[in-house]
């Protein structure tokens, strides 16, 4: 269980080149959490931070819970080759720490058909993880992500190229954990609408700058997405034009 998710003054840079400058900010415990903002923001690089892939230049990260917090990640999906030799299964109990089936002990094994139930990967089981579908195979990311038992759960675009029901039942599955067992989930996401629906806070970056607000007030203030995505924002005259003249295409 965590208590304290916390990040201050943190810099990072590459080739003498800032990416994340001076940033401070807190994750709520528990919530679902999404990091949001244009290409090359740096929200990826902010995600390896936490992963401990990347030592900021200045800074502190603070993690604390009861033991050493145990960290979940899924990435985005990405082809894989077809003829990749590993099951389904055992790409699953790669997160477990004894690794092969065989191996397993009997707690270990119980775990993994309880989370195998959950994320609706047992009929995958036995499956070459290359002969998946984009959806199945981030089910399957998501259930050794999860097998760790994962106090803290880190999704970078995990959704980004699965269809709409795809990414709405991996989204549903998320919020489940985070809701029923606790887990702190920090997501990015380039799907404002999908962010609206999930997230509890925000953190908006653009190079340079962030601003950290509850995910409602954020996301409607169209002045300050403009700002950080660098578009005008669209008022309601513009919208209805829009909408019109959307409507006059359909019809000519
Ligand atoms: N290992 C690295 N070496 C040099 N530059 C890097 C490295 N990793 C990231 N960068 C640079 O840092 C900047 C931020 O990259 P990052 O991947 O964090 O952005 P992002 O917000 O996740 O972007 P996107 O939305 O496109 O995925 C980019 O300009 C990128 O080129």
């Amino acid at each position: 269980m965590l208590h304290r998710i916390q990040m201050n003054h943190l810099s990072v840079g590459f080739n003498g080149e800032e990416v994340l400058r001076d940033l401070s900010f807190y994750v709520p415990v528990g919530k679902m959490f999404a990091i949001i903002g244009p290409n090359g923001a740096g929200k990826s690089t902010l995600l390896k931070v936490l992963l401990g892939l990347i030592r900021p230049q200045a800074g502190e990260m603070v993690i604390e819970g009861d033991g050493k917090p145990v960290i979940g990640y899924v990435p985005q999906s990405r082809p894989i080759d077809e003829e990749t030799p590993i099951a389904a299964k055992d790409f699953i109990t790669l997160g477990l720490t004894s690794h092969l089936l065989p191996w397993l002990t009997r707690a270990e094994r119980s775990k993994l058909k309880e989370i195998m139930e959950f994320t609706d990967t047992e009929m995958l089981a036995k499956k070459p993880i290359g002969r998946l579908s984009g959806g199945e195979r981030q089910r399957v990311f998501l259930a050794q992500a999860l097998i760790r038992e994962p106090d803290l759960l880190l999704l970078d675009e995990s959704t980004a190229n699965l269809d709409p029901g795809a990414q709405e039942e991996m989204m549903r599955l998320v919020f489940r954990i985070c809701e029923k067992r606790g887990v702190t989930v920090i997501f990015i996401s380039h799907d404002l609408a999908q962010v609206a629906t999930y997230a509890d806070q925000v953190l908006l970056l653009a190079r340079g700058k962030y601003v950290q607000g509850g995910a409602a007030d954020l996301l409607s203030d169209q002045q300050l997405l403009a700002e950080y995505y660098q578009h005008e924002p669209v008022d309601a005259a513009q919208k209805a034009t829009l909408e019109s003249a959307q409507r006059q295409a359909m019809f000519h």
